[in-house]
């Protein structure tokens, strides 16, 4: 029989050449960079790399050699472009960002735009986080808060992130992509729904409840066990200004008990959302590339080659510069049918290396990367 020792020791031995072999090369593709610094030239070349592979492959003795020498120096190549960036990085190349660190958010005489009207949970969050000294208004779509921030109408725009209940606020990740602003700071408000409806009306008598999508869905054990029809409106106090207009006792709302005071509707049901920790992220968005000094998230999406490893290739980056990644989600993208775009988010400051390090490398390898804030 073998000995075990004396085959490790072997092991130990071949390890120690690579390892060697490893860093001669690696040494090489600092040369690299060293040209690509001066010539511009771009750090990813797949190109090259496909043929390398192919290359490579046709020397392996057999078909399970080949493919884990593909996968072998898929990793080699793409440390060597981690190398690449990082040293990049160091000379300047790639490290503006571009945010302006500042100490605090201005919020003296700020406007502040909320989606929704009188009553809407984002007028409660947005006064709750600016206060008396700012002026709000309210637009009827995130798209219209969106533009009016892109236009200078308003300062800031609270908007709806994610629900701890029913998920992320898919049209605002979306519009995070259509337009130029950024996420600034993000806080949560804890949601408690209450059914209300005008005076009169009984669980006996509803046979349809009018909310917004997101509230009917942190409600919808609540409205199903009674069977009524769920109607989508476009935020939870128009859901309630239409019940109050209505007088229609068939038909009942989901919405703050603020909005049901608002409104003059009785309330009917406490916190009816089956969550007892139900709560809304709300963010801040800003036309301005700020960044707050204690802001320790960065959030970006991208989109990829639809290509097996790309979505590990593009996380590679945050791994490999020791970044806690907080969030990943996906949404279609517009007009290609099966491809997504990536919300990735993480730790981190926009000035920091690591964090200049993965997003250029991220930069260098996805398609249209964008930050969308340092918040
Ligand atoms: O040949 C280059 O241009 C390199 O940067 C070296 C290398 C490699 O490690 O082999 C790394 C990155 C490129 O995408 C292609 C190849």
């Amino acid at each position: 029989m073998l000995d075990l020792k004396e085959t490790r020791g072997e092991i130990d031995r071949v390890d120690k050449q690579i390892i060697e072999l490893f860093e001669e090369r690696m040494e090489l593709c600092k040369e690299v960079a060293e040209y690509k610094l001066y010539t511009g030239k771009p750090v990813l070349d797949r190109k090259r790399e496909l043929e390398k592979i192919a290359v490579l492959k046709s020397m392996a003795s057999d078909e399970f050699y080949a493919h884990s020498i593909e996968e072998l120096f898929e990793q080699i190549m793409s440390m060597s472009r981690k190398l690449q960036y990082k040293l990049l990085t160091e000379e300047g190349i790639n490290n503006d960002i571009g945010f302006d660190i500042i100490s605090k958010l201005p919020m003296e005489n700020v406007k502040v735009v909320y989606q929704g009207i009188d009553g809407a949970y984002s007028q409660q969050a947005a006064m709750s986080y600016f206060g008396d000294n700012a002026t709000y208004h309210n637009v009827l779509t995130f798209k219209q808060a969106m533009k009016e921030v892109r236009d200078g109408v308003a300062d800031y725009a609270v908007l709806p992130f994610e629900n701890s209940t029913a998920g992320i606020v898919t049209d605002v990740y979306d519009l995070l992509v259509e337009f130029e602003n950024y996420i600034v700071d993000s806080f949560d408000v804890k949601i408690s729904h209450c059914l209300s409806a005008v005076k009169g009306t009984t669980l006996e008598t509803i046979k349809e409840v009018y909310s917004h999508p997101q509230a009917l869905m942190q409600s919808s054990k609540f409205i199903d066990e009674y069977g009524w029809n769920k109607v989508n409106c476009a935020n939870t106090a128009i859901a309630a200004q239409i019940i109050s207009q209505e007088k229609d006792n068939t038909r009942a709302c989901i919405a703050s008990k603020n909005a049901a005071k608002l409104y003059g509707l009785e309330v009917l049901a406490e916190d009816v959302n089956q969550s007892s920790i139900n709560t809304t992220k709300f963010i801040i968005v800003s036309r301005r590339k700020i960044a707050r000094r204690e802001a320790n998230n960065i959030c970006i999406s991208f989109e990829m080659p639809h290509e097996s490893g790309s979505l590990y290739t593009m996380l590679s980056h945050i791994i490999y510069n020791d970044l806690n990644m907080t969030r990943i989600e996906s949404r279609p993208v517009p007009g290609k049918k099966w491809e997504y775009r990536f919300y990735v988010e993480f730790e981190g400051k926009s000035d920091q290396p690591g964090v200049v390090n993965a997003l250029s490398g991220i930069n260098a390898e996805a398609l249209n990367m964008q930050i969308l804030g340092n918040y």
